[in-house]
């Protein structure tokens, strides 16, 4: 078997880089003006003739204010020649008709394969590219198994299952093309390998996982020491699945991202790291917390550090400092948090099956509120909807406030990436199923 990708400046190249991705600078000879990002070869489309983009933007409604949106004010995008042609949206309705049918679901059944989950606020999308699913799923593959080895024979048809091909697809419909959408999809398998392998089901425990996981991170913010101590760090990134993941993953991004969009996604995943250990902690001492602390721990136990690259896979660039907006950075947590609390509705029964007390938001509500599993369920569902109401708020406003072409577009990817999740977790009926509450 190849060797994974490289460390930095000594390591070898990895061992299929991509030509049409490799950044105009050197990961390891960061200059003091960040280089133009290298896989944004034109600015940052403004796709505001795009319902979605209107759903994000907001702007007042009622009568006769449809000519002071934000979003009708911008240009439509200037056409990719390499994006996947997705089926036209339905135009936004005016004030005076009825609501988008997508919003609240009332029926357990959408359009295509599973169920919705009754009530749930979310947004339909379009079946992703299935040519750009066939691709990214048969490259993954490859690149699980050829490069970093990242699963025994017998967790195959559970890697097949997962479906991150059409999960990545639907979440990034604006990727210029399948290098792109690579990226993320290295990222999303390896979030997953080390949360199964370190935290959950295949060997994780919490019995030490804050050293296992602060080894692991290192993958990601390499360890700078002195020549004694280095080579051995070298060698511990390629001695378990997770890091392998992790390392090659994470060398493929940097070479595709900025500095600052790397830094953002290495912060992102520390975030999520200490996450997996409050929820270790807890599991360790049996603690149930209460539901504001449950929502506190899965705020950073959070699908955030996917969302947050969605530039970097569109692409092009949101600057380090809108990044870094107070009000930036809500829209970025409400949305995180939403794509997490579909995430427990979603594996609620899966998670009622495994073993021990697994924690989750109608698990803790019907603890801690003294409910019933069927009211806690439909409490959280509320929960649920009432942070994608705030989330989308919360984009209008920074739209409204700072309506540049990356902003917009990085929030439109941001929403665009929560419904995809949503989507990814309707219709994987190998993975979830829905409790028969209704
Ligand atoms: C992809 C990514 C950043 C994952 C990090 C955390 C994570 C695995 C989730 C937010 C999903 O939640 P959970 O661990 O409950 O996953 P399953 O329900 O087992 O699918
Ligand atoms: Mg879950």
């Amino acid at each position: 078997m190849p060797a994974p990708g490289p460390l930095g400046p000594t390591a070898p190249a990895p061992q299929q880089p991509t030509p049409s991705i490799r950044p105009a600078v050197s990961a390891s000879t960061e200059p003091v003006t960040p280089p133009a990002p290298a896989l944004a070869p034109t600015p940052a489309p403004v796709p505001a003739a795009d319902p979605g983009l209107r759903r994000i933007l907001g702007g007042p409604t009622g009568l006769g204010t449809s000519s002071l949106s934000l979003a009708r004010a911008l240009k439509p995008p200037a056409p990719d020649p390499h994006m996947a042609v997705a089926p036209a949206p339905a135009p936004a309705p005016e004030p005076d008709q009825v609501p988008p049918a997508s919003s609240v679901s009332a029926s357990p059944v959408s359009s295509s394969e599973g169920p919705v989950v009754p009530g749930l606020y979310h947004h339909p999308v379009p079946e992703p590219d299935p040519a750009r699913v066939e691709e990214v799923s048969r490259r993954i593959k490859r690149w699980a198994e050829d490069e970093v080895q990242l699963y025994p024979e017998e967790w195959e048809g559970q890697f097949d299952g997962f479906s991150v091909g059409r999960y990545m697809v639907a979440c990034h419909p604006d990727a210029p093309g399948i290098d792109h959408l690579m990226l993320a999809t290295r990222l999303m398998v390896a979030e997953n390998a080390l949360d199964d392998c370190y935290c959950e089901d295949h060997g994780g425990s919490p019995i030490g996982l804050g050293g296992r996981i602060l080894l692991a991170h290192t993958t990601l913010d390499h360890l700078h020491t002195t020549p004694e101590y280095a080579p051995e760090w070298e060698e511990s990134l390629g001695s378990d699945a997770p890091r392998r993941a992790y390392r090659s993953a994470m060398d493929y991004f940097v070479r595709a991202a900025t500095p600052s969009q790397s830094d953002r996604y290495r912060h992102d995943m520390a975030r999520l790291h200490m996450g997996y250990l409050a929820e270790a902690a807890w599991a360790q001492t049996e603690y149930v917390p209460e539901v504001w602390e449950y929502l506190a721990m899965r705020q950073f136990n959070n699908f955030r550090p996917c969302p947050t690259i969605t530039d970097t896979v569109g692409g092009y660039e949101l600057p380090a400092d809108l990044h870094a907006l107070p009000k930036m950075q809500r829209a970025i947590a409400l949305a995180g948090n939403a794509a997490t609390i579909v995430n427990d509705l979603y594996s609620y029964t899966k998670e009622l099956d495994s073993p021990g007390l697994h924690l989750n938001l109608p698990v803790v509500i019907a603890r801690r509120e003294q409910l019933s599993e069927r009211d806690a369920y439909l409490k959280a569902v509320e929960v649920h909807n009432q942070l994608m109401h705030a989330f989308e708020a919360a984009a209008a406003e920074v739209a409204a406030e700072c309506p540049l072409p990356s902003v917009l577009r990085f929030l439109k990817g941001v929403a665009t990436w929560v419904d995809g999740n949503h989507d990814w977790h309707r219709t994987n009926t190998y993975r979830y199923s829905l409790p028969d509450f209704w």
